[in-house]
Protein backbone atom coordinates (compact mmCIF):
# COMPACT_ATOMS: atom_id res chain seq x y z
CA UNK A 1 0.00 0.00 0.00
CA UNK A 2 1.65 3.11 -0.91
CA UNK A 3 0.98 6.40 0.94
CA UNK A 4 0.84 10.05 -0.57
CA UNK A 5 3.22 12.25 0.31
CA UNK A 6 2.82 14.92 -1.33
CA UNK A 7 -0.37 16.90 -3.15
CA UNK A 8 -0.81 19.46 -5.75
CA UNK A 9 -4.12 20.56 -6.27
CA UNK A 10 -5.17 23.02 -9.03
CA UNK A 11 -1.38 24.43 -9.04
CA UNK A 12 -0.32 27.51 -11.91
CA UNK A 13 3.24 29.17 -11.39
CA UNK A 14 3.75 32.68 -13.19
CA UNK A 15 6.65 34.26 -14.35
CA UNK A 16 5.81 37.88 -14.14
CA UNK A 17 2.31 37.65 -16.58
CA UNK A 18 3.85 34.72 -18.02
CA UNK A 19 1.82 30.93 -16.92
CA UNK A 20 4.72 28.44 -16.71
CA UNK A 21 2.38 25.73 -15.18
CA UNK A 22 -1.38 25.49 -15.62
CA UNK A 23 -3.77 23.96 -13.48
CA UNK A 24 -1.65 21.02 -12.40
CA UNK A 25 -2.85 18.56 -9.87
CA UNK A 26 -1.09 15.52 -8.59
CA UNK A 27 -0.59 12.79 -5.61
CA UNK A 28 2.85 11.89 -5.07
CA UNK A 29 3.21 8.97 -3.00
CA UNK A 30 5.99 7.78 -0.50
CA UNK A 31 8.38 4.36 -1.05
CA UNK A 32 8.61 4.80 -4.93
CA UNK A 33 10.32 7.22 -7.59
CA UNK A 34 8.26 9.43 -10.17
CA UNK A 35 9.33 10.28 -13.37
CA UNK A 36 8.86 14.17 -14.80
CA UNK A 37 9.19 13.71 -18.53
CA UNK A 38 8.27 16.34 -21.45
CA UNK A 39 10.00 18.60 -23.85
CA UNK A 40 12.40 21.58 -23.23
CA UNK A 41 10.10 24.21 -21.49
CA UNK A 42 7.08 22.62 -20.78
CA UNK A 43 7.86 23.47 -17.05
CA UNK A 44 9.39 20.39 -15.07
CA UNK A 45 11.74 22.13 -13.35
CA UNK A 46 9.33 24.67 -12.59
CA UNK A 47 6.89 22.78 -10.92
CA UNK A 48 9.34 20.31 -9.20
CA UNK A 49 10.76 23.87 -7.71
CA UNK A 50 6.99 24.95 -6.26
CA UNK A 51 7.18 21.56 -4.31
CA UNK A 52 9.74 22.33 -1.88
CA UNK A 53 9.06 26.40 -2.40
CA UNK A 54 12.54 26.80 -4.28
CA UNK A 55 10.74 29.17 -6.71
CA UNK A 56 10.72 31.27 -3.28
CA UNK A 57 14.11 32.50 -4.10
CA UNK A 58 13.25 33.40 -8.08
CA UNK A 59 12.30 37.38 -8.31
CA UNK A 60 8.91 37.33 -10.56
CA UNK A 61 7.73 33.90 -9.89
CA UNK A 62 4.64 33.22 -7.84
CA UNK A 63 2.25 29.48 -7.01
CA UNK A 64 -1.28 29.39 -6.87
CA UNK A 65 -3.46 26.86 -5.61
CA UNK A 66 -2.62 24.35 -2.97
CA UNK A 67 0.45 21.88 -2.16
CA UNK A 68 0.07 19.57 1.03
CA UNK A 69 3.25 17.70 2.36
CA UNK A 70 1.29 15.32 4.57
CA UNK A 71 -1.47 17.22 4.29
CA UNK A 72 0.26 20.86 5.22
CA UNK A 73 -0.29 23.83 3.01
CA UNK A 74 3.61 24.34 2.47
CA UNK A 75 2.96 27.66 1.49
CA UNK A 76 1.25 28.53 4.68
CA UNK A 77 2.66 31.52 6.70
CA UNK A 78 3.41 29.39 9.51
CA UNK A 79 5.58 27.40 7.30
CA UNK A 80 9.22 28.15 7.45
CA UNK A 81 10.57 27.70 4.01
CA UNK A 82 14.29 26.81 5.58
CA UNK A 83 12.66 23.52 7.61
CA UNK A 84 10.52 22.78 4.71
CA UNK A 85 13.73 22.39 2.81
CA UNK A 86 15.03 19.89 5.26
CA UNK A 87 12.23 18.06 5.02
CA UNK A 88 11.63 17.93 0.92
CA UNK A 89 15.70 18.34 -0.29
CA UNK A 90 16.82 19.07 -3.71
CA UNK A 91 19.41 17.59 -5.80
CA UNK A 92 20.27 19.99 -8.65
CA UNK A 93 21.21 19.33 -12.04
CA UNK A 94 24.96 20.36 -12.16
CA UNK A 95 26.96 18.93 -8.69
CA UNK A 96 27.30 22.03 -6.77
CA UNK A 97 29.38 21.10 -3.31
CA UNK A 98 29.83 24.01 -1.40
CA UNK A 99 33.76 24.96 -1.66
CA UNK A 100 34.75 23.15 1.72
CA UNK A 101 35.64 19.99 2.90
CA UNK A 102 33.42 16.37 2.37
CA UNK A 103 32.85 16.46 6.16
CA UNK A 104 31.58 20.19 5.88
CA UNK A 105 29.61 19.46 3.36
CA UNK A 106 27.56 17.20 4.97
CA UNK A 107 27.76 18.60 8.75
CA UNK A 108 26.52 22.07 7.75
CA UNK A 109 22.95 21.02 7.72
CA UNK A 110 22.57 19.02 10.76
CA UNK A 111 24.41 21.74 12.64
CA UNK A 112 21.93 24.58 11.22
CA UNK A 113 18.77 22.08 12.29
CA UNK A 114 20.86 21.12 15.21
CA UNK A 115 20.37 17.13 14.43
CA UNK A 116 23.95 16.86 15.99
CA UNK A 117 24.77 18.60 19.56
CA UNK A 118 28.56 17.09 19.40
CA UNK A 119 31.38 16.09 17.33
CA UNK A 120 30.62 12.36 18.10
CA UNK A 121 26.77 12.73 16.67
CA UNK A 122 28.24 14.66 14.08
CA UNK A 123 30.39 11.72 12.68
CA UNK A 124 27.77 9.31 13.22
CA UNK A 125 25.71 11.19 10.94
CA UNK A 126 28.20 11.81 8.16
CA UNK A 127 29.26 8.31 8.24
CA UNK A 128 25.56 7.23 7.55
CA UNK A 129 24.46 9.92 5.11
CA UNK A 130 27.99 8.99 3.32
CA UNK A 131 27.00 5.54 3.10
CA UNK A 132 23.43 5.77 2.16
CA UNK A 133 24.67 7.78 -0.80
CA UNK A 134 27.16 4.89 -1.68
CA UNK A 135 30.19 7.01 -0.85
CA UNK A 136 31.70 5.85 2.36
CA UNK A 137 33.87 3.66 1.23
CA UNK A 138 35.44 5.78 -1.40
CA UNK A 139 36.06 8.93 0.58
CA UNK A 140 36.43 7.59 4.70
CA UNK A 141 39.98 8.68 4.26
CA UNK A 142 40.33 12.03 3.04
CA UNK A 143 36.90 13.45 4.54
CA UNK A 144 38.56 16.73 4.68
CA UNK A 145 39.68 16.86 1.55
CA UNK A 146 37.97 19.76 -0.32
CA UNK A 147 34.10 18.11 -1.93
CA UNK A 148 34.91 19.92 -4.99
CA UNK A 149 38.30 17.35 -5.47
CA UNK A 150 35.94 14.86 -6.23
CA UNK A 151 34.92 13.53 -9.34
CA UNK A 152 31.39 14.53 -11.02
CA UNK A 153 29.68 11.32 -10.17
CA UNK A 154 31.32 11.89 -6.83
CA UNK A 155 30.52 15.11 -6.42
CA UNK A 156 26.57 14.54 -7.29
CA UNK A 157 26.37 11.64 -4.68
CA UNK A 158 28.00 13.79 -2.16
CA UNK A 159 24.83 16.33 -2.55
CA UNK A 160 22.51 13.31 -2.40
CA UNK A 161 24.12 12.20 1.03
CA UNK A 162 24.49 16.36 1.84
CA UNK A 163 20.59 16.12 1.14
CA UNK A 164 19.75 12.70 3.16
CA UNK A 165 21.86 14.09 6.23
CA UNK A 166 19.03 16.05 7.49
CA UNK A 167 16.37 13.24 6.99
CA UNK A 168 14.33 14.42 4.50
CA UNK A 169 10.68 12.89 3.66
CA UNK A 170 11.02 13.47 -0.22
CA UNK A 171 14.07 14.16 -2.40
CA UNK A 172 13.36 16.06 -5.55
CA UNK A 173 16.22 15.73 -8.46
CA UNK A 174 16.17 18.24 -11.22
CA UNK A 175 18.21 15.90 -13.99
CA UNK A 176 20.54 14.83 -11.63
CA UNK A 177 22.51 13.01 -14.10
CA UNK A 178 22.77 14.92 -17.25
CA UNK A 179 25.99 16.08 -16.22
CA UNK A 180 27.57 12.50 -15.50
CA UNK A 181 28.89 9.91 -17.81
CA UNK A 182 27.02 6.38 -18.35
CA UNK A 183 29.03 5.09 -15.46
CA UNK A 184 28.55 7.61 -13.47
CA UNK A 185 25.00 7.57 -14.18
CA UNK A 186 24.22 4.01 -13.60
CA UNK A 187 25.74 4.50 -10.29
CA UNK A 188 23.13 7.29 -9.21
CA UNK A 189 20.27 4.96 -10.57
CA UNK A 190 21.36 2.63 -8.79
CA UNK A 191 21.30 4.40 -5.55
CA UNK A 192 17.59 6.29 -6.42
CA UNK A 193 16.15 2.67 -6.55
CA UNK A 194 18.10 2.14 -3.15
CA UNK A 195 16.78 5.62 -1.54
CA UNK A 196 13.18 5.14 -2.21
CA UNK A 197 12.33 2.48 0.04
CA UNK A 198 12.68 5.59 2.46
CA UNK A 199 11.49 8.36 0.76
CA UNK A 200 9.71 9.91 -2.18
CA UNK A 201 11.54 10.79 -4.93
CA UNK A 202 10.79 13.14 -7.79
CA UNK A 203 13.09 13.09 -10.74
CA UNK A 204 13.14 15.29 -13.57
CA UNK A 205 14.73 13.69 -16.86
CA UNK A 206 15.10 14.08 -20.23
CA UNK A 207 16.23 10.37 -20.45
CA UNK A 208 13.19 8.43 -21.27
CA UNK A 209 15.22 5.21 -20.93
CA UNK A 210 16.03 6.99 -16.98
CA UNK A 211 12.35 7.29 -16.43
CA UNK A 212 11.88 3.97 -17.43
CA UNK A 213 14.47 2.07 -15.68
CA UNK A 214 13.78 4.08 -12.48
CA UNK A 215 10.94 4.73 -12.12
CA UNK A 216 7.56 3.40 -11.36
CA UNK A 217 4.88 6.57 -11.77
CA UNK A 218 5.76 8.67 -14.78
CA UNK A 219 3.84 12.35 -15.32
CA UNK A 220 3.84 13.82 -19.01
CA UNK A 221 4.35 17.47 -19.43
CA UNK A 222 3.49 19.96 -22.19
CA UNK A 223 2.82 23.26 -22.21
CA UNK A 224 2.52 23.70 -18.60
CA UNK A 225 -0.27 20.87 -18.64
CA UNK A 226 0.26 17.63 -16.89
CA UNK A 227 -0.81 15.46 -20.07
CA UNK A 228 -0.74 12.36 -18.18
CA UNK A 229 0.00 10.71 -14.96
CA UNK A 230 0.03 7.04 -14.29
CA UNK A 231 2.48 4.05 -13.68
CA UNK A 232 5.14 4.32 -15.86
CA UNK A 233 4.98 1.02 -17.56
CA UNK A 234 1.33 1.76 -18.87
CA UNK A 235 2.65 5.36 -19.60
CA UNK A 236 5.28 3.92 -21.88
CA UNK A 237 3.20 0.64 -23.02
CA UNK A 238 -0.14 2.17 -23.43
CA UNK A 239 -0.41 6.09 -23.28
CA UNK A 240 -3.60 7.01 -22.62
CA UNK A 241 -3.10 10.21 -24.56
CA UNK A 242 -2.82 10.85 -28.09
CA UNK A 243 0.01 13.57 -27.27
CA UNK A 244 2.31 11.53 -24.39
CA UNK A 245 2.41 8.27 -27.38
CA UNK A 246 3.89 11.03 -29.65
CA UNK A 247 6.33 12.26 -27.07
CA UNK A 248 7.40 8.60 -26.33
CA UNK A 249 7.41 7.55 -30.24
CA UNK A 250 9.86 10.50 -30.52
CA UNK A 251 7.38 12.53 -32.68
CA UNK A 252 8.63 16.14 -30.99
CA UNK A 253 10.37 16.77 -27.98
N1 LIG B 1 13.42 32.16 -13.93
C1 LIG B 1 12.56 32.22 -14.96
N2 LIG B 1 12.06 33.41 -15.37
C2 LIG B 1 11.18 33.48 -16.39
N3 LIG B 1 10.73 32.42 -17.09
C3 LIG B 1 11.21 31.22 -16.74
C4 LIG B 1 12.14 31.04 -15.66
N4 LIG B 1 12.43 29.72 -15.54
C5 LIG B 1 11.71 29.10 -16.50
N5 LIG B 1 10.99 29.98 -17.22
C6 LIG B 1 10.06 29.66 -18.33
O1 LIG B 1 9.07 28.77 -17.87
C7 LIG B 1 8.81 27.75 -18.83
C8 LIG B 1 9.08 26.39 -18.21
O2 LIG B 1 10.48 26.26 -17.95
P1 LIG B 1 11.12 25.04 -17.16
O3 LIG B 1 12.58 25.31 -17.01
O4 LIG B 1 10.32 24.77 -15.95
O5 LIG B 1 10.88 23.87 -18.21
P2 LIG B 1 11.52 22.43 -18.27
O6 LIG B 1 10.46 21.54 -18.76
O7 LIG B 1 12.17 22.09 -16.98
O8 LIG B 1 12.61 22.66 -19.39
P3 LIG B 1 14.02 21.93 -19.63
O9 LIG B 1 13.69 20.50 -19.84
O10 LIG B 1 14.53 22.61 -20.87
O11 LIG B 1 14.85 22.18 -18.41
C9 LIG B 1 9.70 28.05 -20.02
O12 LIG B 1 8.93 28.76 -20.96
C10 LIG B 1 10.79 28.92 -19.45
O13 LIG B 1 11.29 29.81 -20.40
Amino acid sequence: MTETKLTARNVDVYYGQKKAIDNVSIDIDNGLVTAFIGPSGCGKSTFLRSLNRMNDTIADARVTGEILLDGEDIYAASMDPVALRARVGMVFQKPNPFPKSIYENIAYGPRIHGLASNKADMDVVIERSLTKAGLWDEVKDRLHDAGTALSGGQQQRLCIARAIAVSPEVILMDEPCSALDPIATAKIEELIDELKENYAIVIVTHSMQQAARVSQRTAFFHLGNLVEYGETDQVFTNPREEKTKDYITGRYG
